[in-house]
């Protein structure tokens, strides 16, 4: 007997994510996705705490880094009760644990920093002692370097909680992925956009990616929600952090766009004070995630050459 067309593919799939109201329309967005791709399949969402959620009083450098925005997440998958995992790209490790896939990227969002405050319209109009939030060791240091006249405080918490702590007044201003105030419709909260030199995004920042069982055989169901290139930009980035030891302990910032269908690449690794910093940047033809690792491969092997070793933590 032939097979229905319902038949060729999963009747359901469960989606874990986190249950702050970025990650919910992500795996709401993912879920839109799936449906239009296959609309006889029931596609659920799982929505759950991390530890990652729940500890907001330290940096994440210091209770473990952002692995804790995915364990649990990975945990529902090992205990089947969710499929697919849908995770901000940038929290997700640079290796993989062993068993689980990073199965799909998708299209990728604005990648860059924004500047978001009540009263000024960008970092240069902060005057002397102006309080900026951020928990982000990459933008600590880059702001420290570029406006060293500026004040930085610690900020943590999901997005809502972050741009609520600047309405109270505990900031001057904050900076915040472009990619989570835009897809939660909160564009008008931007006052511009930071330039990816110096401001160069985290590896992943503003794409969304999609995490499986190794074991699950669903990978082929998420090809058509995975955008080729995307998928080689961060391929390229997240070469670069793995390389230089891939935490979140050490300013690290990787990004990869395309420009007149070449690959250019630019990262930085430097002193949480902004006063040493090594830069490096390259562009290459990429076809092939192979050709995106050598890419990130060669700009990591540049950092290293500058003498980025000696501010990381002791390599593995
Ligand atoms: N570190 C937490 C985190 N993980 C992903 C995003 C934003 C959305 C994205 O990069 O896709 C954020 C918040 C932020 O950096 O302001």
């Amino acid at each position: 007997m032939a097979p229905s067309p319902a038949s060729s593919y999963p009747t359901r799939l469960i989606i874990a994510s986190r249950e702050s109201r970025l990650a919910m329309w992500q795996a709401e967005f993912v879920q839109a996705s799936l449906k239009s791709c296959y609309p006889d399949c029931d596609v659920q969402i799982l929505g759950m705490t991390t530890r990652g959620d729940q500890i907001l009083d330290k940096t994440l450098s210091k209770v473990g880094g952002k692995g804790l925005f995915v364990k649990e997440l990975e945990t529902a998958l090992e205990e089947g009760r969710a499929d697919l995992a849908v995770h901000s790209l940038k929290d997700v490790p640079m290796v993989m644990p062993p068993g689980f896939d990073l199965a799909c990227v998708m299209a990728r969002e604005d990648a860059r920093d924004a500047f978001v405050s009540p009263n000024y319209a960008n970092l240069a109009e902060l005057p002397q002692g102006a309080v900026v939030g951020t928990s982000s060791l990459r933008r600590e240091s880059m702001l420290r370097a570029q406006y060293p006249h500026l004040e930085i405080q610690p900020l943590r918490g999901n997005l809502d909680t972050r741009l609520g702590k600047l309405d109270h007044g505990d900031y001057q201003a904050i900076i915040l992925a472009a990619a989570g105030l835009k897809r939660l419709g909160l564009e008008g909260r931007i006052k511009a956009l930071l330039p990816i030199d110096p401001f160069t995004p985290a590896a992943g920042q503003g794409a969304l990616g999609i995490e499986t069982l190794s074991a699950s055989g669903i990978q082929g169901w998420l090809a058509p929600l995975n955008d080729m290139p995307t998928l080689l930009a961060v391929t390229a980035e997240r070469m670069v952090s793995r390389q230089l030891g891939g935490s979140c302990e050490v300013p690290l910032a990787a990004y990869a766009f395309w420009d007149a269908g070449l690959l250019k690449m630019r990262a930085y690794v430097a002193s949480v004070d902004g006063k040493t910093i090594c830069m490096a940047k390259a562009t290459a033809a990429v076809s092939t995630p192979t050709e995106a690792e050598a890419l990130g491969l060669s700009v990591a092997q540049d950092l290293l050459t500058q003498g980025a070793a000696s501010l990381l933590p002791k390599l593995k």
